[in-house]
């Protein structure tokens, strides 16, 4: 029966009882929207046609103002559940109750307001009112009802009112008081796992509402669910809860106790902490020898670092030398070496501190074989650390190589080895010391005859946390199988000539060796590994694949660096000399701000690398740059290095911004790792980096060696929420410093900025047409 849909206002039983009206409710109004407001009578009553016209109006009204609630309670359920849902700040619903309505109309009207409404107001002179939200058209019709066209009000029903209207402010005050009091401050730090950073939520939307009052959590929940008694019909859409936009999340770091359990090798549990500042001069570097103390490093040695300026060892260097170097007097004593992991920050001396004692132990062999392996993960680095080996190495025979993808296979296998046609079983290296790449590497160990890696008594994985993480071919599980003997005897078919010389180690793997020999030589043993990066991993799954011998941990950092949230499961080491800033503003504010960076006296930017987040990024910013300097006169030379370019042109532009010939160099994160660029006064990353690591690699290309240095990055608003949750989930965030340019600050360059958006529009619509 039509009467009982619940958006009838008078039930039967009212019409019946009150001797009323009954009204189809299908043939109340025309137009549901009311906007025509025709009325469409049937049925007629006794009643006088005024009165029916007033109620009807008042049916209307009432519908309206339903209709209105259940949009409201539609919009709440939907809102995100975190946000504080404070009727006061919404737009409020002003329901303007006829003064012709009876006491059960009222009683009806009140009980299906839903929580949230903010005021009632009952005919003229009503005692409280919001800012009515009800659209225009309706409020004419509203007016005329608040006068009471419907006549004079009767004595009941003048007391009904004054009940509802009571009893509604009365309702709308304990809202008011019960969301007031569960109200989140507008700035919420959370601190949990969960970062809230202002009023956002991150870790997958959860939020910690513990300080929030349980009332809210009530009104919370009353609030997202509709009222029973309305008959909500609502799309779909409108009813669901809108989702928050998931974050990226930081993962905590895992306890010692489960890395342990997950197979962290025992002594990596725990880290040495060497303070950075820590210097030794070169002369105080000691150890003992037949009870004698004599300097850890040869003369030759001493004179060579002398010669590159190196008149302190630094802080990883003293801390690793001593335990390293030792062995060159003993060269015999193979037992029990362990392997190292070392954490240290970019520019720190990594380098040395493996190149040392590689060149001070290995120059005392007579035969040449393949001793030293250093892979690192780019070409460019390859030839960096070439250059710093044959420095250390100039004086000695030894011998050093490269492969990396400069120069054809062919090329680099007559490089490696003597012969490619007599396999000799011990190999046949032409080079001590190896600094490869991974895949050229295995390239060569399946294909180039007489490569071998039994006689390798160091490896050492530079950059170690991104080489761990490429898996390219399994790199790794294949060296590390190359560095051990099998016991198929190697194929061995013939006879073991002592020209073949084989390692000793295999030779008794395979039962081949001089056994009455093996008993007084101590236990031989396989290569020492030592694992170097700003970045390092403890990630049990990762190390354990490295099958570390009696591991020792190393953490180089200051001592006034915050404790890391990770510094159990990822160490990021930054140097202490660094000074860190971030800007945070619009998109199309950041060429002009990166203009202001780099000509503002204010910060003395001599020689700046700019970080971009594609080759692309990188071309265009070269122009703009470049056609900048000559529109506005700066005098700064602008360059782009890519992994686009060839490895010549490469050298060249390094080349040129280390001499200073270059002031900006553009480039892609090709140049974040490991390249030692000692001029670099600034670092700009013009797009934010990607995580923590490169972040740690890019501003690394400054303040190196103990020198100061600056880092700038520019973060796009949308994008201030990411950045900080990096910096704040590796404990970085009080470093980087937040600065505001001021808008009048931009002004003398904008009439230059426009000259080259001009030209750089002009090019693009002729590059474009010359395309078509
Ligand atoms: N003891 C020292 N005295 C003076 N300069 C040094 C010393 N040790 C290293 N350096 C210089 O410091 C600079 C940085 O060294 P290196 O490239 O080895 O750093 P790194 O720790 O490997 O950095 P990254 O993590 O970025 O690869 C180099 O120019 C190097 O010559």
């Amino acid at each position: 029966m039509a009467t009982k849909r619940k958006h009838v206002v008078f039930s039967q039983e009212d019409d019946r009882g009150g001797g009323g009206i009954e009204i189809h409710p299908s043939r109340l109004w025309s137009n549901d929207n009311g906007a025509g407001n025709h009325y469409v009578g049937h049925n007629a009553s006794d009643a006088p046609k005024k009165k029916k016209k007033s109620e009807a109006k008042a049916r209307y009204l009432q519908k309206k103002a339903r209709r209105k609630r259940k949009l409201d309670s539609a919009k709440k359920a939907a809102a995100p559940k975190h946000k504080e849902w404070n009727p006061t700040t919404e737009e409020g619903v002003t329901v303007t109750m006829p003064a012709t309505l009876s006491a059960e109309q009222e009683r009806h009207m009140v009980e299906d307001m839903p929580d949230n409404t903010a005021s009632i107001s009952c005919g003229p002179g009503a005692a409280t009112s919001t800012k009515p939200s009800i659209p225009e058209s309706s409020q004419g019709q509203e007016e005329k009802s608040t006068l009471g066209e419907g006549g004079p009000a009767t004595e009941e029903m003048e007391r009904a009112r004054r009940k509802a209207e009571k009893r509604a402010k009365r309702e709308a005050r304990n809202l008011q008081k019960a969301a007031k009091s569960s109200a989140p401050e507008p700035e919420t730090t959370v601190a949990s796992d969960n970062h809230i950073i202002g009023d956002a939520v991150t870790a997958g939307g959860r939020v910690d509402l513990s300080e929030f009052s349980q009332e809210k959590d009530e009104l919370e929940k009353k609030e997202s669910e509709p009222p029973q008694n309305m008959d909500v019909r609502l799309d779909e859409d409108e009813a669901q809860p809108l989702q928050a936009f998931p974050l990226p999340t930081a993962v905590p770091a895992p306890s010692t106790n489960l890395l342990l359990r997950q197979g962290l090798p025992t002594g990596l549990e725990e880290a040495t902490f060497v303070e950075e500042n820590f210097r030794i001069p070169l002369s105080e570097l000691k150890m003992q020898q037949r009870g004698r103390e004599v300097s850890a490093i040869s003369e030759h040695m001493s004179a060579r670092l002398s010669e590159l300026g190196v008149i302190d060892f630094f802080a990883v260097q003293a801390a690793l030398l001593p335990k390293l170097l030792p062995l060159s007097l003993t060269p015999l004593k193979y037992a029990n070496l362990h392997d190292y992991l070392i954490s240290a920050p970019t520019g720190s001396g990594k380098t040395l501190a493996y190149a040392i004692p590689i060149i001070e132990i290995l120059s005392a062999r007579t035969i040449t074989r393949l001793r030293a392996l250093i892979v690192l993960p780019t070409k460019d680095l390859v030839v960096q650390v070439r250059e710093t080996l044959e420095l250390l190495a100039k004086g000695t025979d030894l011998k050093i190589g490269t492969i990396g993808g400069q120069h054809s296979f062919a090329h680099e296998q007559k490089v490696l080895v003597e012969d490619l046609e007599i396999k000799e079983l011990g190999g046949s290296s032409k080079v001590d010391i190896l600094i490869a790449t991974p895949g050229r590497l295995i390239d060569h160990l399946s294909q180039t005859p007489n490569f071998t890696l039994q006689h390798l008594r160091f490896l050492v994985i530079d950059e170690a946390d991104r080489l761990l993480n490429q898996s390219y071919q399994d790199w790794l599980m294949m060296v590390l199988r190359h560095t051990r003997p099998t016991d198929d005897k190697m194929g061995l078919e013939r006879e073991i000539m002592p020209d073949d010389h084989v390692a000793p180690l295999w030779m008794s793997a395979c039962g081949l060796g001089d056994k009455s020999h093996s008993l007084l030589d101590p236990p031989e043993q396989q290569c020492q590994k030592l694992l170097f990066s700003a970045t390092l991993t403890r990630d049990p799954a990762k190390v354990a694949s490295l099958s570390l011998n009696s591991p020792r941990y190393y953490i180089i950092q200051s001592s006034l660096a915050q404790p890391s949230a990770h510094s159990i499961g990822e160490q990021f080491a930054i140097p202490a000399s660094l000074t860190e800033f971030m800007l945070i503003l619009p998109p199309q504010l950041k060429p002009l701000n990166l203009i202001h960076l780099i000509h503002s006296p204010e910060y003395a930017v001599s020689s700046a690398l700019i970080f971009t987040k594609s080759v692309e990024s990188c071309v265009r910013l070269v122009k703009l740059l470049e056609y900048f300097e000559v529109a506005f006169g700066g005098g700064k030379v602008v360059q782009g290095y890519t992994s686009d370019m060839r490895p010549a042109e490469r050298k060249k532009v390094l080349a040129a911004f280390g001499q200073g010939d270059v002031q900006l160099l553009v480039c892609s994160d090709l140049i974040a790792r490991g390249m030692d660029l000692p001029t670099v006064s600034h670092v700009i990353s013009y797009d934010i980096p990607l995580d923590m690591r490169k972040y740690v690699h890019r501003v690394g290309r400054t303040a190196r060696a103990g020198r100061s240095g600056t880092a700038w990055t520019l973060v796009e608003k949308q994008e201030a929420l990411h950045f900080k949750s990096i910096l704040k989930s590796a404990g970085h965030t009080k470093q980087v410093k937040k600065v505001k340019v001021k808008e009048e600050s931009l002004g003398p360059y904008k009439d230059s900025y426009e000259v080259v958006m001009k030209r750089l529009k002009e090019e693009f619509s002729h590059g474009r047409e010359s395309t078509e």
